[in-house]
């Protein structure tokens, strides 16, 4: 799993190394490591390295420190760097000092149009992990005169490092090379910064546990549930899905297709549309009510069930059985509506919840606003729950505080019925005994992979993202094994 920390660990972790560091030394490692990456961009965008123009945007912290130091850097290898400051008499004087070492040009921002209009490259030193807030209007005024690709130094600027949101100008980098450890404006706000690498400073050893998760291929392979030689279609974990309506069987008709996609196990299905999931999946069985379902290792009760009283007594019969559910699209809204159906939960039994902005609004009467993270964390710990807040970067909270981030690969998944496809493969992950906030994490991975794969560009409608969940599977057990 990849570890993300928030800005105060990463500063604290920092002053630690810093004391028992010769002075300058993290700084010029990260500058270095940003030079490298310098280099393989203008190589990439502009042919070659030596003889092309980089502008350097410099501000007036240790962020622009790494600026001017990679641009001594650049230097060196015969490029023009040209270094523009938002504040001259701040700027890193031993940056600064290097790169009129080496010949790099210093100009004052406001005088930098024609340099960054001229530039092969910008880099982004304007503000780190201290930046509070949008871009200032010195440095927003230069935005309109970047063509070239951008790479953001540590992040980029305008964009807030712990929530990834953006209230104003801002920087939007092709790559972003951050130093130590991950931000979780990485994670947050993957549009923003684009391809991020990882500069090593020696930091691992300070920074302790991290505040975020993210699963990686390899933890997705690791955790999907693969059947032994002693396994049947019982021992696998029989999964139940109460969705859809008599006459809306759609919601019905993808969740189960999911979860039928998603275990080699067995699907239950329970509901009014029972006949029509018949017809697509003859391999469900499928009952009228979830009064005579028979045995599940795990319900997901929600899509299309409406949220009056019958899908309330439904909720609640799922909640009642000791087993871990996926409650969903109208089984939130009936939980907003009537906290109490949570009476009927078995105690100790998993809830995993997984709402939209606007159901979790619902759910706990506020959006989840600018700070997704802690918002998903809170409700978790209120409704003793799995909270998987869905959106482009998918926050599965868990009561104890535990997060795990699955930023999207595009947005073709926001479609109609794609929640239902989550779900159902959430309740297959659930039967197969996965731990409720891992299985949320792995169903968001593969769904935002099968979703990618489905779309290749164009749209792609939800049952298109769950025929793709298979060749998903496929890619992520190739992978983790390779
Ligand atoms: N510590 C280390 O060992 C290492 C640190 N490293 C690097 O240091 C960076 C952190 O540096 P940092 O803490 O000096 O602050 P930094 O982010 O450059 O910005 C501070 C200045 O920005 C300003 N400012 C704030 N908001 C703004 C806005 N919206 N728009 C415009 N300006 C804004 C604010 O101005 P003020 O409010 O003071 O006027 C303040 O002066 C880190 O990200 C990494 O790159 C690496 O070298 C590795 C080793
Ligand atoms: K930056």
């Amino acid at each position: 799993m990849q570890g993300i920390w928030i800005t105060e660990r990463i500063r604290d972790a920092e002053q630690r190394l810093l004391a028992v560091t010769p002075e300058g030394a993290l700084m010029y490692r990260a500058a270095f490591g940003l030079a490298v990456h310098a280099a393989e961009m203008l190589k990439e965008h502009a042919g070659r390295v030596a003889g092309r123009r980089v502008a350097l945007l410099v501000g007036a912290g240790n962020n622009g420190g790494d600026a001017l130091w990679a641009g001594a850097f650049l230097r060196r290898r015969g490029v023009g760097v040209t270094a523009l400051l938002l504040a001259a008499d701040r700027a890193h004087p031993a940056g600064l000092a290097a790169l009129r070492r080496a010949g790099g040009r210093v100009l004052p921002a406001e005088d930098g149009a024609s340099v960054l209009e001229q530039a092969d490259l910008v880099i982004d030193g304007i503000v780190g992990i201290s930046a509070s807030g949008p871009l200032r209007p010195g440095a927003a005024n230069l935005l309109e005169h970047i063509s070239a690709p951008v790479l953001a130094v540590d992040l980029p600027s305008g964009v807030d490092p712990d929530t990834g949101t953006v209230d104003g100008p801002a920087i939007t980098a092709a790559r972003t090379v951050t130093f130590g450890a991950r931000k979780p404006v990485h994670v947050l706000n993957p549009a923003r910064c684009g391809d991020v690498d990882l500069v090593d400073i020696g930091l691992s050893g300070e920074l302790g546990e991290p505040d975020l998760l993210r699963l990686d291929t390899a933890d997705a392979a690791g955790a999907w549930p693969v059947p032994g030689p002693e396994d049947d279609k019982y021992t696998q974990g029989v999964v139940g899905i109460a969705a859809g309506s008599a006459a809306f069987p759609g919601a019905a008709v993808l969740a189960a297709g999911a979860a039928v996609r998603a275990t080699s196990g067995m699907v239950r299905y329970a509901g009014p549309a029972a006949d029509v999931v018949r017809d697509h999946w003859p391999e469900v069985v499928a009952t009228g009510s979830v009064f005579d379902a028979g045995r599940v290792q795990a319900w997901v009760v929600g899509p299309g069930i409406g949220t009056g009283r019958e899908g309330r007594e439904v909720l609640e019969h799922a909640l009642a059985q000791g087993v871990p559910v996926c409650a969903d699209a109208d089984a939130i809204t009936i939980i907003a509506n009537s906290p109490e159906v949570l009476d009927a939960r078995e105690p100790g039994t998993p809830l995993l919840l997984t709402p939209h902005a606007g159901e979790f609004e619902r759910l706990t009467g506020r959006p989840p606003g600018s700070d997704r993270v802690s918002a998903a964390r809170a409700a978790a710990a209120r409704f003793d729950a799995v909270l998987l807040l869905k959106g482009h970067c998918t926050v599965v909270a868990d009561a104890g505080g535990r997060v795990l981030v699955n930023p999207a690969r595009g947005s073709w998944p926001a479609t109609a019925g794609s929640g239902d496809v989550l779900s159902g493969m959430t309740g297959a992950l659930l039967a197969a005994r996965l731990d409720p906030w891992l299985a949320g994490g792995v169903a968001a991975y593969v769904h935002s992979l099968a979703a990618e794969r489905a779309a290749r560009g164009v749209p792609v409608p939800a049952s298109g993202i769950l025929d793709a969940i298979p060749e998903a599977v496929r890619t992520i057990r190739a992978l983790g094994q390779g």
